[in-house]
């Protein structure tokens, strides 16, 4: 090397040197009587990007929806900091520092951005300030006053994203946040997605866009049929580029 050149410094966590925030062993889901997840196992570590990719229907949204405990029927492990939150009830689950962003966004749309955004209650400590939010969010400093009707796609995912912050989670789980999002406000999904890892929040993330998914993700589960089937870091994707090509079809 020489002296003009500057060492990489990678800010990607490794994952041995330390124990899964999230931890997901064997979970199984059901809606009624179907049987959507057959045994489920992840890991998240702290302030890594994890992104589940796979087809249409194979269960990501239901990892998500089962790990919250917005499903009820499930089974297996799920620990958070080493703590089962088997037993958590959902309204107490922001209480353990993990957030819930999804797919519909829930914005309400007769309440301002502002109001929005500090509406959920803080729940834990650590969580960022109106200020440092509307520093990372300036496009909703400039809509603050604006009724969430008013809101674009890309408005109201970072306003999804932004309100959770302020609740002091330390953990976001993320529904196809770039869902039915043009590419320049994907792209500012994307810098969102790495200003919160500069501030050491983890993310389980659900996204069909690979390619956004392979610029902002540590890791990766792949999911068929309620299972995940593989798994590997980002170091790896180029060798994993023919399995994923069968298996998801990019
Ligand atoms: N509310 C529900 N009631 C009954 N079955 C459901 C419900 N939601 C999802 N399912 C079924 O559970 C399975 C997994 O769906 P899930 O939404 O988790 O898949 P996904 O991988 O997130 O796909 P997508 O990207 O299409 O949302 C599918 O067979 C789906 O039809």
């Amino acid at each position: 090397m020489t002296a003009t050149e500057t060492p990489t410094v990678s800010v990607r966590p490794a994952r041995n040197s330390t124990s899964p925030q999230l931890k997901v062993r064997d979970l199984e889901a059901w809606y009624g009587e179907s049987h959507a997840l057959h045994g489920v196992d992840l890991d998240v570590y702290p302030g890594e990007t994890v992104t589940l990719l796979g087809r249409n229907g194979v269960g990501k949204t239901t990892t998500l929806r089962a790990i919250m405990g917005i499903i009820r029927k499930r089974k297996g492990i799920v620990e958070f900091e080493q703590n089962s939150i088997m037993r958590v009830p959902l309204h107490k689950i922001a209480h353990r520092g993990i957030g819930f962003v999804p797919e519909e966004r829930g914005i309400f749309a007769s309440l301002t951005v502002n109001e929005n955004l500090t509406l959920p209650p803080v729940v834990a400590k650590g969580g960022m300030s109106i200020e440092t939010i509307y520093e990372i969010f300036p496009n909703l400093l400039e809509r603050r006053m604006s009724p969430g009707t008013k809101l674009s796609g890309g408005e109201q995912q970072m306003l999804a994203i932004a309100r959770i912050l302020r609740t002091g989670v330390r953990l976001i789980l993320l529904d196809e946040p770039t869902e039915g999002l043009a590419p320049v406000i994907v792209e500012r999904i994307g810098e969102v997605l790495k200003v919160l890892k500069s501030h050491g929040v983890s993310v389980l993330l659900v996204e069909q866009n690979f390619r956004f998914a392979s610029r902002i993700a540590d890791h990766f589960y792949v999911m068929d049929h309620g299972q995940v089937i593989d798994n590997f870091s980002v170091s790896e994707l180029t060798s994993r580029t023919e399995t994923l090509n069968s298996v998801l079809g990019v």
